[in-house]
């Protein structure tokens, strides 16, 4: 604080004679701790005599290295700072071809660029993987060509209601013991009210399922008395059925004993 005092009270007895020397304030013994943090007080300021300083330093740095290692420094180093002209500038870069591209021509030239739009006369995929306009379509979707087989449930047959049934305790199994079931002890449970199925080797009494099957019972009843897993997993491979009939399981399937 002292030392920017100091230079104050100086700087405008100076205003009065400009040919005065430059002097230089070296506060350093001003810091009233004695520490060696950098502080406004411990820094050599130099005091210029011209209030209206306003002109930035030279940079790089008169003494730079790089002014040195300049062609255009002198010896002397009382470098000027050299304006540029248009001739001594980089040429701005090429215009992109792809800047003049009209969105949906195809230009013979843009042909070699990697950016190209899809080949569409002859269906390759030409273009895919780049940054390239996909194709436009005025083709609407293809309709379904098979109709969705879901059929209206009757009512208190949601997919709620079969989990309230599954969760009430009611016996939808109808055996007392899981069991060893061959393909012709399946075949015997093939009707309506007495259909066991097999799904993925376990073997579900899918009775009490069949008015609760979004497919309707028609479609369930074709895997009565044998193993669906194949029907079923082309049908809807997505539907767990492990988890939707595990109160039904009756046993698992195994192969015929050898005679
Ligand atoms: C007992 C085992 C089965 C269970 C637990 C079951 C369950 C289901 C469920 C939850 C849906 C509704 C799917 C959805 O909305 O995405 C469904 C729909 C359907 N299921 Fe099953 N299913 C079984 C067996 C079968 C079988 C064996 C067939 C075929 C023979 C079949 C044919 C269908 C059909 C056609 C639909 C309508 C598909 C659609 O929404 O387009 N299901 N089934």
């Amino acid at each position: 604080m002292t030392s920017y005092l100091r230079s104050w009270i100086w700087s405008g007895g100076a205003t009065t004679s400009v040919a005065a020397p430059i002097p230089t304030i070296n506060t350093q013994d001003d810091d009233e701790d004695g520490s060696d943090t950098e502080t406004e007080d411990n820094v050599n300021v130099r005091v210029e005599e011209d209030d209206d300083d306003d002109i930035a330093p030279a940079f790089p740095s008169l003494n730079s290295a790089q002014r040195l290692g300049s062609s255009t420094a002198n010896a002397s180093s009382t470098i000027v700072p050299r304006i540029l002209n248009d001739s001594d500038l980089m040429p701005p870069p090429p215009i992109p071809r792809l800047a003049a591209r009209v969105p949906g021509v195809q230009t013979p030239s843009s042909a070699s660029s990697s950016l190209q739009l899809p080949a569409r006369s002859t269906g390759t995929r030409a273009g895919s993987g780049s940054l390239a306009v996909p194709p436009s379509t005025t083709k609407p979707p293809p309709k379904p060509t098979k109709k969705r087989g879901k059929v209206a449930l009757a009512p208190g047959h949601s997919a709620l209601d079969w989990a309230n049934l599954k969760s009430s305790g009611a016996d939808l199994r109808g055996v007392d013991s899981l069991m060893r079931i061959t393909p012709s002890m399946l075949k015997e449970h093939n009707k309506k009210d007495d259909a066991w199925s097999a799904f993925y080797g376990k073997v579900y009494n899918i009775t009490s399922y069949i008015p609760f099957h979004p497919g309707g019972e028609r479609e369930l009843m074709r895997v009565a008395g044998r193993d669906g897993t194949k029907l079923f997993a082309t049908t809807h491979g997505w539907v767990n059925a492990d988890f939707m009939l595990d109160a039904c399981l009756v046993g698992f399937l195994v192969a015929e004993p050898s005679s």
